[in-house]
């Protein structure tokens, strides 16, 4: 709320704060009364010793300042979390969220840190912000451990892409509950834990947020081979559609992602999978997908991060609870 009340004036960097903003700048003790000017704001925001006698609002506002550079550039950054950005399509989210002009907390699973530190090493050649994050995401706490350290390095979080998720190929009449549990521990328990702590650390802020989980086609059509898979994802879609309802008011808006056949390390578990069951050979389950694919091709991680790029960006203000298919017409909604 306090962000969409500033204006930047970016012909001389000049912040305008409403008058109705400016009043709750200190915490109310002895310092508080010397120092309630727009000027003394300003020194405040910026200062480390002032820091602990703001009003909260503020001590925000000042985050804000210092991690965005309001001091020193013209441009007012953004923060997102990327789930799983190691490689594939949250890799190709995280560097398309950093040419928007994002900073981008990196997350993957630890046994994953040599892929993340090459994410986060391209995104610092963009001339974003770019921080690690280890951890699973189908662990509760390590949500909370990754949103707090995206917030402690980045500043305020704009955007949570819930992107990690795994494979399992296997007729639903043979999977396992090890391989089940596991299945719905990433895919809907890893999106619902990154879902709730970011929608919180949102509602702390006070301005809204964009929530972006990964669903599939497979969330509208299940495909032959990885029905629990399939089951995961059309869970996904559906948690979409009751946050988007829950988290309106809150100015949040919840959106998923649901690509086709992309080319990535998933792919070859899932060729590879398939290939046990019906024995064709390698890479040839993959191939034979494009005959399901009205614009006749597979996809590449980058096609799907430009459909995430439009939901992290203001011009999908007025879009939630959608999962917007990005399948080259394998399915149509
Ligand atoms: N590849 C495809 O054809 C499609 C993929 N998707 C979905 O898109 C998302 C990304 O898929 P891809 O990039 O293809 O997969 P990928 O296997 O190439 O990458 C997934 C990344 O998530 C990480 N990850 C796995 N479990 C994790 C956990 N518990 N905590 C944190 N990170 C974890 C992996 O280490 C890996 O780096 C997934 O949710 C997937 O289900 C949806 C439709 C199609
Ligand atoms: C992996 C996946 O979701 C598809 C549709 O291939």
């Amino acid at each position: 709320m306090l962000k969409a009340k500033l204006e930047l004036d970016t012909t001389d960097y000049h912040l305008k704060i409403p008058a109705k903003c400016r009043a709750p700048c200190y915490r109310p003790c002895g310092f508080a009364k010397i120092q309630r000017s727009y000027g003394a704001t300003m020194f405040a925001c910026f200062s480390t010793t002032a820091r602990p006698f703001l009003h909260p609002t503020t001590r925000l506002l000042s985050a804000s300042f210092r991690h965005r550079g309001f001091a020193s550039s013209k441009t007012v950054s953004k923060s997102a979390i990327v789930t799983g950005a190691g490689q594939g399509i949250g890799k190709a989210i995280a560097l398309r969220l950093a040419r928007d002009g994002f900073d981008v907390c990196v997350n993957d699973l630890e046994a994953n840190s040599g892929l993340v530190k090459k994410v986060v090493e391209e995104i610092v050649a963009l001339g974003q912000k770019a921080v690690p994050a280890y951890g699973d995401v189908s662990k509760l706490p390590q949500v909370e451990a990754m949103v707090d350290h995206s917030v402690n390095e980045l500043g305020p979080l704009d955007v949570m892409v819930a992107n990690a998720g795994i494979a399992q190929v296997q007729w639903a009449m043979d999977a396992k509950e090890p391989d089940i549990q596991r299945l719905f521990e990433v895919n809907f328990c890893g999106v619902i834990y990154s879902d709730q702590v970011a929608a919180r650390q949102f509602i702390k802020q006070g301005s809204g947020g964009k929530i972006i989980n990964a669903a599939s086609v497979v969330s509208f059509r299940p495909f032959p081979m990885i029905p629990i898979y399939s089951a995961t994802k059309a869970a996904v879609r559906s948690l979409t559609q009751s946050l988007a309802t829950e988290l309106a008011k809150d100015k949040i808006t919840v959106n998923a992602y649901a690509p086709g056949v992309v080319d990535s390390s998933m792919w070859e578990t899932i060729d590879r999978g398939m290939s046990e069951i019906n024995g064709l050979p390698k890479g040839e389950n993959f191939q034979k997908t494009k005959s399901t694919i009205t614009l006749g091709r597979t996809s590449v991680p980058e096609d799907v991060a430009k459909m995430v790029s439009f939901l992290a960006s203001s011009d999908s203000d007025y879009v939630t609870g959608q999962t917007m298919l990005v399948d080259g017409g394998i399915a149509f909604s």
